[in-house]
């Protein structure tokens, strides 16, 4: 008898810059191990040589919107294709430090992009070959909010800013309205996490986001 298709699962980090998203991605990749799961820790723009090549050009050069938004799309086909999909197929646990939220919320939130075309690209970017007609999104997005202020305090000194981080506080509070918007539209799949609490307190809501899915 053939064996069913072993079960990945795939978790998103998602959040203005600052917010502290990645201080937690090594805690959470720890918990999946000691379970005995395979997990993959990556991010976007990148994951993969390619899309690490694309990401460069985003963070760092000068460019209108349109060219932006196929970037990040086109690093993010390359990343589904190498990365996320073998690694999901495979039944490996995949946290990625942002996906197509952020896409929504800096280029169309943000820079103010037209959401139609940016859903358009998410289509043909995401759909899948294992399942025709559905697009990958993630299992579950944790969506670590924090007021631009708190988050630009964070950052300030940490750094030299890229493209986006260089950006003024209207901007992030565009991005954190486009990210509420995602959330609202897929309330099932968002957890919001309250970003503005001492680590630990962020760390033990993060817990109990996953004890509640069973993860
Ligand atoms: N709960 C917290 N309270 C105070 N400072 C924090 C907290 N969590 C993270 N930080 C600090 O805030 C800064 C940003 O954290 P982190 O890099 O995790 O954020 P991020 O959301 O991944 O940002 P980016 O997307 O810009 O990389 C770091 O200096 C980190 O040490
Ligand atoms: C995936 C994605 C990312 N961005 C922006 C958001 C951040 O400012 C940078 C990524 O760097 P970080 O280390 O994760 O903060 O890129 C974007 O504008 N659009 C996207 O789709």
């Amino acid at each position: 008898m053939s064996q069913p298709a072993p079960t990945g699962l795939f978790l998103s980090f998602e959040g203005i810059d600052g917010a502290g998203k990645s201080s937690h991605i090594a805690g959470i990749a720890e918990r999946f191990r000691a379970a005995g799961r395979e997990v993959v820790t990556t991010r976007e723009p990148g994951g993969t040589p390619l899309a690490e090549s694309l990401r460069e050009l985003v963070l760092h050069q000068a460019m209108d919107p349109l060219t932006e938004a196929l970037l990040v799309f086109a690093a993010r086909r390359d990343h589904l294709q190498q990365c996320i999909e073998p690694a999901l197929a495979r039944g490996a646990v995949v946290l990625s430090d942002r996906y197509t939220d952020a896409t929504f919320a800096y280029q169309g939130g943000g820079r103010g992009f037209d959401l139609a075309l940016l859903r358009t690209l998410e289509g043909w970017v995401q759909a899948r070959a294992d399942a025709p007609g559905r697009l990958r999104q993630p299992d579950l997005t944790l969506w670590f909010d924090l007021a631009p202020a708190l988050a630009a305090e964070r950052l300030a000194g940490a750094r030299a800013p890229d493209r986006f981080e260089a950006l003024d506080q209207a901007f992030f509070t565009r991005v954190r309205e486009g990210y509420a918007a995602r959330a609202a539209a897929e309330p099932q799949r968002f957890a919001r996490i309250e970003a503005n609490a001492p680590r630990e307190a962020v760390a033990a809501q993060i817990a109990r986001v996953l004890d509640a899915r069973g993860l």
